[in-house]
């Protein structure tokens, strides 16, 4: 499998309009490749809180169309990343917002939205504006299954757990991950590659929006803990060979995932 990870720059002066037309030609440009991810939030701002709610847009608003026709101009199954959704019903919360990623076949249909669990800000931000998702998302494509997450829930590997018992093989992380904490994005985002034994594709953002530097640095992790490809602070498209058969390769030559005992808290 051949993958993208299109690691956006934006500041705050791009209009959103013209940031969607801009990514959609470089979904475009990745013609050739099986897979193409794209970061969390690059289209309303990852930070931009403020804007949120004016940006927000139901699961096939005008974001969501301008991915399924460049997934399907490009020939290619497309993690375009999330959205700021705006709910159909007002949650458990009490909030009509989610951070919502979207996966589109090469025909342009939706395979998936799933709505990120842990919620990023500490009372403000995610936790103030948007409901938390509840249910846990694969899809299958391309001959694999692949394991949806976003950002913050990289530091909850109980989440990865679940996602490996479902039979994920490629876990899929977009993220607006701040430069200030980069450091954890790696080592978490090979942490979870090497414990669940899987392919790991983290795309994150670039530049500067909303006051906030993002730490780009989005990786591409083999199930045996490799880094394949890295990239660095700024806009930059990693295009790699993804070999699948290293999933059961790995789990077969070092068994580590059929030793496992603990169940959980003793009742
Ligand atoms: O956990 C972090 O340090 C960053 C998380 C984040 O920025 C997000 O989930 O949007």
């Amino acid at each position: 499998m051949r993958a993208a990870l299109v690691q956006i720059a934006y500041g705050d002066d791009e209009p959103v309009t013209d940031r969607v037309a801009r990514v959609a030609a470089l979904v475009r440009d990745q013609a050739g490749h099986d897979l193409v991810v794209l970061p969390e939030l690059w289209a309303p701002g990852g930070f931009s809180y403020r804007e949120w709610e004016t940006r927000a847009e139901p699961l096939d608003g005008p974001t969501a169309q301008a991915m399924s026709a460049a997934a399907r101009d490009a020939g290619v199954v497309l993690h375009a990343g999330s959205i700021v959704e705006r709910l159909p019903a007002v949650g458990a919360d009490g909030r009509t917002l989610a951070n919502t990623s979207l996966v589109f076949g090469p025909d342009g249909s939706r395979l998936a939205a799933y709505r990120k669990i842990h919620r990023f800000g500490f009372g403000a931000g995610e936790p103030r504006l948007m409901e938390a998702g509840t249910d846990l998302v694969t899809v299958d494509a391309l001959g694999t299954r692949l394991g949806l997450s976003t950002c913050y829930d990289l530091r909850f590997p109980e989440l990865y757990r679940s996602l490996l018992d479902a039979g994920t093989e490629v876990l899929v992380v977009p993220a607006a991950w701040p430069m200030a904490r980069v450091a954890h994005w790696t080592l978490m985002g090979r942490a979870r590659a090497v414990e669940d034994q899987c392919w790991l594709l983290a795309c994150n953002t670039a530049g500067t929006h909303a006051g906030t530097t993002m730490g780009g640095h989005s990786q591409v992790v083999a199930p045996t803990g490799e880094v394949v490809a890295e990239a660095g602070p700024d806009e930059e498209v990693l295009s790699v060979d993804v070999d699948l058969a290293l999933v059961p390769s790995t789990r077969e030559s070092f068994p580590v995932l059929a030793d496992r005992r603990w169940q959980g808290a003793p009742a």
